[in-house]
């Protein structure tokens, strides 16, 4: 039987939703306010892409995906801020996020400031908190390193900068690879990784699975400023059109869509050879990147 893709994200969805309740604090404690924010953005409906493929990094290499839940929710939770923030008026001043008006429109910017800074520490909260496998316990830090690695200065909020810096400005190939690597791929990447240190991954494994989530990360980007522009903003649940109205430079801009859509698949293609090198049987994980590869929303 061929592995269903989408039948797979749907239920491990299902599981990372289940478990963003229980992390989320509960609406109905004062300040109502701050808390009703963050529930609002979290469950909004997005694909939770991140926490799916830390559990996919889980199941492949054999470790409980139940367990590895708040590892893999920490990057969803960092996400939603990051997503709560570049909608700001300050940043990408976007007014419809998941299918929903935006954080700040509903709660104003400074309540959406504050709830994505909440979202930010809850994160490493439900790290911190979480229960490793026997023996494994010393690998917590490690995984609390990757992702403020990945969400950080060096990370996610460096690509950010970057990305501000080259608005209405004509940014390179390279530079470009710059944003898109750190602006959405360090998150992927350290999504991955975090999978792969809660399931005890050797240094080989590691190494092979960060080949893979660099390439996914790029082509998910990528794939984004295409749909930016041939997009449905029903399917998306944003607005196309936002990369043309900010003036910012994209592998669309720069190479044109047909072309654009080419890097998308052969990054996958290297994707998929990263993980030729494992020892594990890798279905899930490629499956993955096929899917992201043509997605829609
Ligand atoms: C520290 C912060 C705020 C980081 C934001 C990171 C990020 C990937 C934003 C969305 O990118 P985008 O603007 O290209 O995507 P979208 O079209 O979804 O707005
Ligand atoms: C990094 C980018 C391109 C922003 C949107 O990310 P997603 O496409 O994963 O958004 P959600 O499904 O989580 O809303």
């Amino acid at each position: 039987m061929t592995f269903d893709c989408r039948e797979y994200m749907k239920t491990r969805a299902q599981l990372v939703e289940q478990a963003l309740e229980r992390y989320l604090p509960a609406s109905g404690q004062y300040p109502d306010i701050l808390f009703e924010s963050m529930r609002y953005s979290v469950f909004a409906g997005g694909k939770r892409l991140r926490p799916i493929l830390t559990l996919a990094v889980i199941e492949t290499l054999g470790g409980d995906i139940h367990d590895g839940l708040p590892v893999a929710c920490a990057t969803e939770l960092i996400h939603t801020y990051s997503l709560i923030h570049d909608d700001l008026p300050a940043m990408d001043n976007d007014d419809f996020r998941r299918g929903k008006p935006t954080n700040h429109k509903i709660y104003g910017d400074a309540i959406a400031i504050l709830a994505g800074d909440g979202l930010l520490t809850l994160a490493f909260q439900v790290l911190a908190e979480t229960k490793m496998p026997a023996g494994g316990e010393t690998r917590l830090l490690q995984i609390i390193r990757e992702l403020a690695y990945g969400a950080g200065v060096y990370g996610m909020v460096g690509g950010q900068v970057a990305d501000l810096l080259h608005e209405g400005k004509k940014a390179d190939e390279n530079m470009l690879a710059f944003i898109h690597k750190h602006k959405t791929g360090a998150l992927i990447h350290a999504a991955v990784r975090m999978g792969g240190l809660f399931a005890g991954a050797t240094e080989e494994t590691l190494s092979a699975l960060s080949r893979y989530a660099w390439r996914m990360g790029l082509a998910f980007q990528i794939r984004d400023d295409i749909l930016d522009i041939v997009g449905d903003t029903e399917k998306l649940g944003k607005k196309v059109g936002s990369d043309l109205a900010h003036d910012k430079s994209t592998y669309v801009s720069l190479f044109g869509l047909s072309e654009s859509q080419q890097k998308v698949n052969q990054l996958t293609d290297e994707a998929h050879e990263a993980l030729k090198t494992l020892p594990y049987d890798t279905t899930i994980l490629h499956s993955i990147a096929d899917y992201l590869m043509g997605r829609e929303s």
